[in-house]
């Protein structure tokens, strides 16, 4: 593995490793700029919340933490690396803004949260017992399970968006990274999303960065006052020490 982040030395304490690390980050489509010069640390156990008005640059933001998009100027580093040599991309889940399939993609429900548990170069491997249990805990904290042997392209908006959630849930990410998440979804499963995320960044060792509209929800679980911003995007963080939870599965996480 390729690493130049001999300099780092920082606290011992095991939970405040970088995560993300933005020096300087600048970035342009033509000739206009969305973000300029912003440098932020995303801390281990860290729970972003990142708001800002529609143009702002948020979405923009998080295709750079995740490679889909290169800064026009500046440094990104996950977990402690240049993100140009950053290959671990399965401690990573990622919800974009817009999902949508087509309509005639083939793979069922029950095969797109599955495919969360492998990086591209494992897909092949066989799905055994465990994986399977990992999955019918993802579909069902996600109110799914009912839906396994559709086809994708076949749910509403809103069933498609619970898959990609639950998709990116079943592998237990060390990182989630979320655009949006819960638009289209109804309010039920919506407050049981959040009530989970926020067990699992309290007792289960993950961080976690979400672009939400929903500044009331953001103030009250992350507090009043944002820590940075970046032109007309805003970061609430709050940090987690609590202890850990020894339960592996989803599930417990709702109450
Ligand atoms: N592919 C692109 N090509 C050119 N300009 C783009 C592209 N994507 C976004 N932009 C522009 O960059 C700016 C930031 O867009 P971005 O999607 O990052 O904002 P956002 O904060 O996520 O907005 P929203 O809250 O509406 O999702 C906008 O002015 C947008 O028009």
């Amino acid at each position: 593995m390729i690493s130049d982040n001999s300099t780092d030395s920082a606290s011992p304490a095991i939970c405040h490793d970088n995560i993300i690390e933005l020096d300087r980050v600048s970035f342009s489509y033509k000739d206009q700029k969305v973000i300029s010069d912003f440098s932020f640390i995303v801390k281990e156990r860290d729970f972003v919340g990142v708001i800002g008005s529609n143009g702002a640059g948020k979405t923009t933001l998080l295709r750079m933490m995740v490679g889909l998009l290169s800064p026009t100027e500046g440094q990104i580093r996950l977990f402690g690396e240049p993100i140009r040599h950053f290959r671990d991309w399965e401690r990573i889940g990622y919800v974009p803004q817009k999902n949508a399939f087509n309509p005639l993609f083939p793979a069922t429900v029950r095969e797109v949260v599955l495919s969360g548990l492998y990086s591209n170069k494992k897909v092949f491997r066989r799905i055994g017992r465990e994986e399977q249990r990992k999955c019918d805990d993802a579909l069902e904290v996600m109110r799914i399970g009912n839906l396994a042997g559709k086809r994708i392209g076949q749910l509403s908006g809103g069933q498609q968006q619970r898959v990609f959630l639950a998709r990116a849930l079943v592998n237990k990410p060390d990182l989630l990274i979320l655009d949006e998440p819960t638009v289209g979804i109804d309010a039920q499963t919506q407050a049981d999303f959040f009530d989970l995320i926020f067990h699992m960044h309290a007792h289960h060792h993950m961080t976690f960065l979400m672009v939400s509209h929903d500044i009331g929800m953001i103030e009250e679980q992350l507090g009043s006052e944002p820590r940075e911003s970046c032109g007309a995007i805003k970061f609430y963080v709050r940090h987690s020490h609590e202890q850990d939870c020894a339960i592996s599965d989803l599930k417990h996480s709702l109450i």
